[in-house]
């Protein structure tokens, strides 16, 4: 029986559905619709805007922001809660380059998520003329690094292959040359044990929906390394920010510590969602889940070659090189993809041809994994994805 036995059951998956795709959005814990209940009936129906304070509201965006910095390895009082991972991303690179007067490069791979491209490069545009958004391979960032870099941004773990960067090493190497890091966790927190202290991180942002089960929407969260934070200056300066909220002043003075990375009202439900979660997520040693992780990679890894020749691994072989995800390639994956939905191994397909599975051991065991394998290899062996239905590319994720 897998360790995470008991975990598994705090979680409400539907029944005969093998779900592999926790990397993508993350499985409800039965306790959620508990807490999120609670917090609308006894939080905003009975105590209305008192609850700011005796519901402790006001402080959910710190007080949650540690208990993720316990699985990414932050410093106490570094990590706060709030906006979407996009938002977090244009005010992590803001503060960044802004540290780093004088150089007007943010340097990142083009294996990393459109969005923080995205967003980079639309902040580089209001900046100016003279600043851009360098892409390269990720295999070529460490030779890319030089002195008229401001910003590293990258994503540790890739969202298609599930190649995982050198944290610590590109960290040391880019701040030799002056660069300011910023990571995105996306596909790291909760997945593999990450220790930004001891990376020397600079500035780290993530998402809660995937493998911190928070929720379709869930708050993402920012990390600034202690040492910054009386210096970064939040690009997005909103009230909750502000040195004193309530002073309502004119001015903008941006507050203590991680609390200026704040912009607005904190959305209350989708943090308790995610309160939820972090309930199991406190009972689990993370060095347990990337155990788990693997093994349950490799065992889906070695399955998959031995009966499905005609799929090629997309990610690392080496399991320290990858995250908690497995991606093969094939020229017709959609199809694949569609065909396992259709029999309910839920996972996803990303351009050009890779169908990606995700392993979050707090609810997937080695049952799941033989059952995955056991699909996979009818619909290969009996060609069940050549179906014209399955052709069709209407699918949002
Ligand atoms: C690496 C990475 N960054 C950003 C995002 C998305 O950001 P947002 O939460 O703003 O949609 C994702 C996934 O959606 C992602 O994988
Ligand atoms: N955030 C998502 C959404 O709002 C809709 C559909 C998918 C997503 C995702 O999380 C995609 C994901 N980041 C990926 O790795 O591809």
């Amino acid at each position: 029986m897998s360790d995470f036995a008991k975990t598994k059951a705090m979680f409400h998956i539907p029944e005969d559905m093998i779900y592999l795709d926790g990397n993508s959005l993350g499985a409800m814990p039965w306790a959620t619709a508990v807490k999120v209940e609670r917090t609308i009936t006894d939080e905003w129906g009975d105590m209305l805007i008192t609850g700011w304070n005796k519901a402790g509201w006001m402080a959910k965006p710190t007080d949650i922001g540690d208990r993720i910095g316990r699985l990414i390895g932050a410093e106490k009082g570094s990590v706060v809660m709030g906006d979407t991972l996009s938002i977090k991303v244009y005010q992590a690179v803001a503060s960044a380059l802004e540290m780093n007067p004088g150089r007007k490069v943010v340097l990142s791979d083009n294996g990393n998520f459109p969005t923080d491209l995205y967003m980079a490069d639309g902040l580089c545009k209001t900046m100016g003329a003279d600043y851009e958004v360098r892409t390269v391979d990720p295999e070529a960032v460490e030779a890319a690094l030089s002195e008229d870099i401001a910003v590293l941004m990258l994503t540790e773990i890739d969202y298609r292959t599930g190649r995982k960067h050198d944290m610590k090493a590109l960290t040391e190497k880019a701040q030799a040359l002056g660069i300011i890091t910023i990571w995105d966790l996306a596909h790291s927190a909760g997945a593999l044990p990450v220790d930004l202290a001891g990376c020397n991180a600079d500035f780290a942002v993530g998402c809660t929906y995937k493998y911190l089960n928070s929720g379709p929407g869930g708050p993402a969260f920012i990390y600034v390394a202690p040492r910054h934070q009386d210096v970064a200056r939040p690009a997005l300066s909103g009230w909750l920010g502000h040195d004193a909220p309530f002073a309502f002043d004119l001015d903008y003075r941006p507050g203590a510590g991680i609390e200026r990375m704040r912009v607005g009202t904190p959305p209350i439900l989708q943090l308790a969602a995610l309160e939820a979660s972090m309930d199991i997520w406190d009972q689990v040693d993370i060095h347990d889940i990337r155990k788990a992780s693997i093994a349950l990679c490799e065992q889906f890894i070695a399955g998959v070659e031995e009966s499905c020749p005609t799929l090629k691994l997309a990610s690392p072989r080496n399991a320290d090189d990858r995250g908690s995800q497995v991606s093969f390639a094939h020229p017709e994956g959609y199809a694949i993809m569609q065909a396992m939905i259709a029999r309910n191994v839920i996972g996803d397909f990303r351009a050009p041809d890779i169908i990606r599975f995700g392993f979050t051991p707090l609810y997937i065991d080695e049952g799941d994994v033989d059952g995955a394998v056991s699909i996979l290899k009818d619909v290969m062996e009996n060609d069940l994805w050549d179906k014209p239905e399955y052709k069709i590319k209407s699918r949002v994720t």
